[in-house]
This record gives structure tokens, sequence and C-alpha cells, in this order.
């Protein structure tokens, strides 16, 4: 049995009076990485974004820790996302800032390091996402995924309990793409933080993920949950489908 981090609860997700996703109900144990997976348009940014706080749930619950977080006053929602390092999709680093800079960034906000201490930081964390020495480069000196990593560097700066990625292999080559999955790995098992991954690359998906989730754009609600390997054999035709890029594996007509 997982012990739950997060727990969603009959969670609809969308825009004003549209309804992206209806439904949702999981949960995502201590240290699991769990990716959210589904067709382009499904709804698995919605998701992510209601997850932290950047747009409103429709109805229904998620809750981090046993703690109800979209209802929860504003000082306690805001005491919850520091404990989240959250990477966009596209590193959304400072451009004008040094990586040194951006890292430090979150440790000047909400910490009050000194000055030498937040420098030793922010070497440590460039090491760890295999940057070392790159602290003075700024974003557009560097390939993007460097910028990726350097992303990751800042997510990490606080050292959060969960972290959220969306598409994280977006625009990087598959060499890249895999240095990030194996950095993901490690990032896991050194810090042992849970990790929420919205993605649609079916190489990061068996490599990284414990479990992941289908949202299914015709039901507008999940359809299969599971360790992706397992849900290419035995899950709903739909799954099968899209882990094995379009065609089920399972499907008598595929086999002749
Ligand atoms: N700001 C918005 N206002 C209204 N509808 C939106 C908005 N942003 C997204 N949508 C719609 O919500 C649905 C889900 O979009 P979302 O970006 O969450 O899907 P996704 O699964 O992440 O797609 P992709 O894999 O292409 O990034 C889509 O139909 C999209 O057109």
């Amino acid at each position: 049995m997982i012990s739950p981090k997060i727990t969603v609860e009959n969670l609809s997700i969308g825009y004003e009076d549209y309804a992206v996703m209806n439904n949702l109900n999981f949960e995502v144990g201590n240290g699991e990485i769990f990716v959210v997976m589904g067709a382009s348009g499904c709804g698995k940014s919605t998701l992510l974004r209601t997850m932290i706080g950047l747009q409103d749930a429709l109805s229904g619950s998620i809750s981090y820790g046993g703690k109800n977080f979209n209802n929860a006053p504003e000082d306690e929602k805001s005491e919850m996302l520091r404990s989240f390092g959250v990477l966009y999709q596209g590193g959304a680093l400072w451009s004008a800032m040094t990586l040194e800079e951006n890292i430090a960034l979150p440790l000047r906000r909400f910490t009050k390091f000194s000055e030498s201490d937040i420098k030793e930081l922010v070497n440590l964390k460039l090491a760890l996402v295999g940057l070392r020495g790159f602290g003075n480069f700024y974003p557009s000196e560097i390939s993007g995924g460097m910028r990726k990593r350097a992303g990751l560097a800042r997510a990490i700066a606080l050292d959060p309990q969960i972290l959220f990625f969306d598409e994280p292999s977006a625009g990087l080559d598959p060499v890249s793409s895999r240095r990030l999955d194996e950095l993901i790995l490690q990032m896991r098992d050194s810090t042992g933080a849970t990790v929420v991954i919205v993605t649609h690359e079916l190489a990061s998906i068996f490599t990284v993920a414990d479990r992941a989730i289908y949202l299914d754009n015709k039901t507008r609600t999940q359809t299969a949950i599971g360790n992706p390997k397992e849900l290419l054999k035995s899950g709903n035709a739909d799954v099968r489908t899209f882990l094995n890029r379009g065609v089920d594996p399972l499907s008598t007509q595929d086999k002749l």
C-alpha cells in the first residue's frame, strides 16, 4: 500500500463553465513518481495548474499530507506552496539573470540565509544537476537541455517535498531527454521527494513512472491508472493504444 502524500477526490477541472475533466480520483504515495498522461488537449496541464493553485478547481478536493489545499485559507495555501518545486515547460528562467542569480532567487525570497550560504547552496544545486561551473552563464548561453537542468536546480533550491514537472522533455533531443529522465530518478532517490510529471513522451513514461494516470478526452475522465508496463498488457484498449503509439498491442487485427 502507498502512504498517500497527495489525495485527489471527485475533482473537476476546467475553465469557467467548461469542464475539461470530471470525477478525477487518485492518490500519489510518498516518494512516488506519478505521471499524468493522455493525448494533446486532454487536460494534463490544466490538472497540473490546478494542483499547484494556479487555477481554481471547478469542484472536488486536492489534499497534501491530509490537509485540504484547494479550499484552504490563503496563508495555509502559501505555506503548502513553499513545499512544492515546479519545473515549467520552458525552464522559465529569467533571461537577464545568470544561472546563479536565478537559483538564488527563491533562497533570497524565502529564507534568511547569508549571502555566503546562498552561494554555497547554489553551487551545490548546480553540481547536482551536472552544471558545476556554469553559475555565471546566462540562459541564452547554454543549450535547451542545460536550461531545463538549471530550471530543475532552481525548483529544488528550497528542498521541496513535492516536485511538479510540466512536459519536461518538450523541445529536447532524445539524448538530453534521457539525461533529464535519469536526473529525475536520481533526484527522487537522493531526496525522497514525491514527483508528479505531466507528459505524453512514451520513452519518459516507461523510464520514470512508478504509476501513471490516463486522462481520456472522449469520456473526459480518467480511464486507467497503474504501472505503464502493466497497463500496456492489461489496461483498457485506449490506454494500450496510447502506450503503443496508436496501435493496440493486443488487437487481433494488428497481430496479423
Ligand atoms: N485559458 C484557457 N481557457 C479556455 N480553455 C482552455 C484554456 N487553456 C486550455 N484550454 C482548453 O482546455 C483543454 C485542455 O488543455 P490542456 O493544455 O490542459 O491540455 P494538455 O493535455 O496539457 O495538452 P498538451 O499535451 O497539448 O499540452 C483544451 O481543450 C484547451 O483548448
